[in-house]
C-alpha cells in the first residue's frame, strides 16, 4: 500500500524541509533524481546516454529550475542538452547559470531523444498557456514530466486542455493525486526528499496487500465457510450480464455462489458449480449479495432489489440496481442500517443518484465520490479510468489505470461479481472493494496482454490475477 498527499499537505511539509536545508539543496537533489531517471530512460530506449539529444521545456517556475538542473547533470553525463525557455525573462537564475556553465545550449530545438517537461508543477492553475500549449501539441519526442505532466492539474489529474502525455514521471516527497488519477503520468518515480507528512489523503493498494487480504480456503473450510455469493443479475433480456457477474464470482473464490433470477438455465449451463434459483426468497442463506446488472427497472426488479437490500447482510448494487435506486428512494428504507453497501455508479449512473441530493460529478472526482458515500451513507466505487472507492467516513482508496482494455462491454458486470465475491469471503469493506478492483484491473491487462480482450476473457483471467497477488504476499 501507498499513500497519496494533497498538494497542500506536500507544499506544508516542503515549506517545513526547506527551512531545514541550505537554499537550493532540496532542488538540487529532485532534479539529480530527474536526471538518473531520464539517463535510463535514455539507455532503455536508445541502448545509451553520451552523445543523446534532450531537450528541456522550461517553464517560469521552480519546475523549471528543476528541469535546468537536470539538463546540467545530463550535461556531465555528455548528453547535448538544449533548454527551450518558454518565459526567457523568468527562467530560473541559477539553474539556467548551470546548465550554461555545464555547455547546454539555449534556443529552439529540433531533434530530441528525450523530451523534459519543466514547464509547469504544483503552482499549475488551469489550461496551459498557448505558447506551453503549442509546444506540447507538438511533441514527438518520448516525455519525461518533472513532477507531473503539465497541463495535467496536480489535485484532480483533470486534463482541461492540451497536456503532456509522461513516459514517465519523477515527483518528489510524495506521490499527488495526478500520479494516481491521471494515465497520463506514465510510470511514476519518487526521489526522496525526507518530508515529514501527516495521514495521506488517499491510499492505494499493491498486490502483496491484494493476496494478504484475499480469503484462501484453509485445511478446516468448506464450500459455506468461505462466504457464499448471491447474484441477482441478468434478464430475459439481458441473461449475459448474469453469467459474466457470477463468471467472476464463481472465479474469484473457491465458495459457493448462487444466482437468483431470470436467466437461471443461462447461468447454469455456462456454470455449473453455480446453484440457480428464479427468486432471491429461494435462494438461501449467502454472506453477501450483488444486485443489479442487467436486471432490469421494472416492478419486478424493484422488488428484488428491495429483497435483497432486506436480506440482512452485505449489498453492491450496480447498473440498473442503481437506477432503480435513484427513481425509487423508498428502496433505501429496505436497507439493514448494519449491513454495507456498496454502489459502483460509472459517470451516468452517479450523476442519476447524486444530482438530485445537490452532488454534482465535476473535475474533482475523489471529492464527489467522498460526498456521495457521506450523504448515503454507502460505499461508492466510482468507475472510471482509475477507479475512485470512498467510504462514508472519508477514507478513500485508488484503482490507477493499467491499461484502457477495460472499457469493453460487460467489464462492469465482472467488477460487480468480483465485489459480490470479496464482501461475502468478509473482512473490513473498504479494503474487500479495494482488492476487487485490483483484481479487476490486473485480469483486464492479463486478458488483453497488448491486444482487445472482452469480458468472458477477464473473467477467465481473474485466477491468475489473483494467484500474483498471493504469491506477492508470500503465501
Ligand atoms: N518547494 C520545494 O520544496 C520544491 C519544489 N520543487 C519544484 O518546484 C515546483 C513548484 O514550483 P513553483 O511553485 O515555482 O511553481 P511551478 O513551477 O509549478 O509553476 C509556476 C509558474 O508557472 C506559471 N503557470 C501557472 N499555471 C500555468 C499554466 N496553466 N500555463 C503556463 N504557465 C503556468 C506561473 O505563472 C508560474 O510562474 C514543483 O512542482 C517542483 O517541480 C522541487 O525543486 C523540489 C523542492
Ligand atoms: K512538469
Amino acid at each position: 500500500m501507498y499513500g497519496v498527499w494533497t498538494v497542500g499537505q506536500v507544499r506544508a511539509a516542503e515549506d517545513e524541509a526547506l527551512a531545514r536545508t541550505p537554499a537550493g539543496a532540496l532542488m538540487r537533489r529532485a532534479a539529480f533524481g530527474v536526471a538518473v531517471a531520464a539517463a535510463e530512460v535514455l539507455r532503455e530506449r536508445t541502448g545509451g546516454v553520451r552523445g543523446r539529444r534532450v531537450v528541456l521545456l522550461v517553464g517560469s517556475g521552480n519546475n523549471g529550475g528543476d528541469a535546468l538542473w537536470a539538463g546540467h547533470f545530463l550535461r556531465r553525463r555528455g548528453v547535448a542538452v538544449t533548454a527551450v525557455l518558454l518565459a526567457p525573462d523568468r527562467a530560473h537564475v541559477e539553474g539556467l547559470a548551470a546548465l550554461r556553465r555545464s555547455g547546454g545550449r539555449v534556443g529552439i530545438a529540433d531533434r530530441a531523444d528525450l523530451v523534459i517537461d519543466g514547464i509547469v508543477g504544483l503552482s499549475a492553475r488551469g489550461p496551459l498557456r498557448a505558447e506551453a500549449a503549442d509546444w506540447v501539441s507538438r511533441l514527438a519526442a518520448p516525455v519525461l514530466a518533472v513532477d507531473l505532466p503539465s497541463g495535467v492539474d496536480p489535485d484532480t489529474g483533470d486534463a482541461p486542455g492540451a497536456a503532456v502525455d509522461a513516459a514517465v514521471t519523477v515527483t518528489f516527497g510524495a506521490r499527488k493525486p495526478v500520479h494516481v488519477l491521471s494515465a497520463r503520468s506514465g510510470d511514476v518515480r519518487v526521489v526522496d526528499l525526507g518530508l515529514d507528512l501527516p495521514d495521506p489523503n488517499l491510499r492505494v493498494l499493491e498486490a502483496a496487500d491484494v493476496g494478504r487480504a484475499w480469503r484462501l480456503p484453509g485445511p478446516a473450510d468448506d464450500k459455506y465457510t468461505q462466504g457464499v455469493t448471491g447474484v441477482a443479475a441478468g434478464s430475459a433480456t439481458y441473461p449475459g450480464a448474469a453469467v459474466l457477474t457470477t463468471g467472476a464470482a464463481v472465479r474469484a473464490t473457491s465458495g459457493m455462489v448462487r444466482y437468483a433470477g431470470w436467466a437461471a438455465d443461462e447461468v447454469r449451463s455456462r456454470w455449473p458449480e453455480v446453484v440457480a434459483t428464479g427468486s432471491v426468497a429461494d435462494a438461501g442463506r449467502v454472506q453477501a449479495w450483488v444486485a443489479g446488472p442487467g436486471l432490469g427497472t421494472g416492478q419486478v426488479s424493484r422488488d428484488v432489489l428491495g429483497a435483497v437490500l432486506g436480506a440482512g447482510v452485505p449489498t453492491c448494487v450496480d447498473a440498473d440496481g442503481i437506477t432503480l435506486l435513484a427513481r425509487y428512494p423508498e428502496l433505501w428504507d429496505r436497507r439493514d442500517p448494519d449491513q454495507v453497501v456498496v454502489l459502483t455508479p460509472h459517470d451516468r449512473e452517479f450523476a442519476r443518484l447524486a444530482e438530485p441530493l445537490g452532488i454534482s460529478l465535476g473535475v474533482d472526482r475523489v471529492a464527489a465520490a467522498r460526498a456521495l458515500a457521506s450523504r448515503l451513507g454507502v460505499l461508492v466505487l466510482l468507475k472510471g479510468n482509475a477507479t475512485v472507492i470512498a467510504e462514508p467516513d472519508g477514507r478513500t482508496l485508488v484503482s490507477p489505470a493499467a491499461s484502457s482494455w477495460l472499457a469493453t462491454a460487460g467489464s462492469g458486470d465482472v467488477l460487480t461479481g468480483l465485489v459480490g465475491a470479496a464482501l461475502a469471503a468478509g473482512g473490513d469493506p473498504l479494503l474487500a472493494v479495494g482488492c476487487a478492483s485490483w483484481v479487476h484491473v490486473r485480469a483486464g491487462v492479463l486478458a488483453a496482454g497488448g491486444a482487445p480482450t472482452s469480458a468472458s476473457v477477464v473473467v477467465d483471467a481473474i485466477p491468475g490475477a489473483v494467484r500474483e497477488a498471493v504469491v506477492a504476499a508470500g503465501r
